[in-house]
């Protein structure tokens, strides 16, 4: 006797598979960034709000924060205004910072809301301007020994989650934009994305940070080499932060702040991978580099 196989069979196989993952995972908050260069496919960037439902439903609590330096770059250009990275970070004069706001708040973050919610009433679009989640000074890097003025940057000082924590209690999903209002003088500050999921992982003690961006991973050498760095503890992390350059100082700045913050691991993964979130949090097929405590820390963690 034959028995014919029944076509979805793998589809149920894959679903079981899941089952130790979706035991780990449960009740879990995961704080998930999607890099604006991830954002530029909007394939992808459906697909990404599906798959942050899928999360949703399976039993997690994401969290989402944005970013948008394309979008921004974009914008800058249509108003004839500058573009200017240091250290990784836009150096932003107050109109600059007027086109962040509007870009991030007004249009990615809606964009990323009306996605989501197409799979339920789930998405709540905020910023860290909303009930203070986000406080900020004045970020003044060094850069060849010298202290730089980058204008309206902030650094995180304190986050209160409250709002975040009230949203999730509800079920729904945040969708947080990098801003953050200064204690100092009461005006708006554009924060790295990177830095505000690191932050929010950190404060929320995530299981998980994962930062979707539009390279496979860090390479070692770059930009030279073609291998990516699979796994790195927060002390040999430490060890090559001074090596990075471009974006990924910001975001494995904060890699390193969240892990050595409580947060259970950090990963930095192929956006331009659909589904790449599913991969990295129901197989064991991850893709990317994942930062995690030191050994002596996982012990204190466990
Ligand atoms: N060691 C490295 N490995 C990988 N990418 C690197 C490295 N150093 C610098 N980069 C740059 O960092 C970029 C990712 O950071 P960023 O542009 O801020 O992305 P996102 O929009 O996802 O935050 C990559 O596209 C690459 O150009
Ligand atoms: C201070 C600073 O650099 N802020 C970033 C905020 C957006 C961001 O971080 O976007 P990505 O994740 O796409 O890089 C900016 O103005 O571009």
């Amino acid at each position: 006797m034959t028995v014919s196989v029944h076509p979805a069979l793998a589809k149920a196989q894959s679903l079981g598979d899941a089952l130790p993952w979706l035991a780990r995972h449960q009740g879990r908050t995961v704080v998930v960034k999607l890099g604006g260069h991830a954002m530029v496919d909007e394939d992808l960037t459906a697909a990404f709000a599906r798959d942050v439902a899928f999360l949703r439903y399976a039993g997690l609590r994401p969290v989402v924060v944005h970013g948008g330096g394309p979008q921004i770059d974009a914008e800058l250009a249509r108003r004839g205004l500058e573009r200017e990275f240091r250290a990784g970070l836009r150096v932003t004069s107050p109109p600059a910072m007027d086109v962040v706001r509007m870009v991030l708040a007004g249009q990615v973050q809606r964009e990323l809301v009306g996605l989501i919610n197409r799979f339920g009433p789930l998405a709540v679009g905020m910023t860290g301007e909303d009930a203070d989640t986000l406080t900020a000074v004045r970020h003044v890097p060094w850069i060849d020994g010298e202290p730089v003025d980058i204008g309206r940057v902030g650094d995180i000082r304190r986050v209160d989650t409250g709002a975040l924590e009230g949203l999730l209690a509800d079920g729904r999903i945040p969708v947080v934009s990098p801003l953050a209002r200064s204690a100092e003088d009461g005006l708006v500050y554009n924060v790295n994305a990177d830095t505000v999921a690191a932050a929010l992982a950190t404060a929320l003690r995530a299981e998980a940070l994962v930062m979707l961006t539009d390279v496979a991973g860090l390479y070692a050498g770059w930009p030279h080499g073609d291998e990516v760095i699979q796994r790195l503890t927060a002390g040999e992390l430490e060890k090559l932060l001074p090596e990075l350059s471009d974006g990924m100082v910001p975001k494995m700045t904060g890699c390193l702040e969240a892990v050595r913050g409580g947060v259970g691991a950090a990963r930095v993964i192929d956006g331009r991978i659909p589904h790449s979130v599913l991969l990295e949090m129901f197989t064991d097929d991850g893709v990317g580099t994942v930062i995690v405590p030191d050994p002596d820390e996982a012990e204190v963690l466990r």
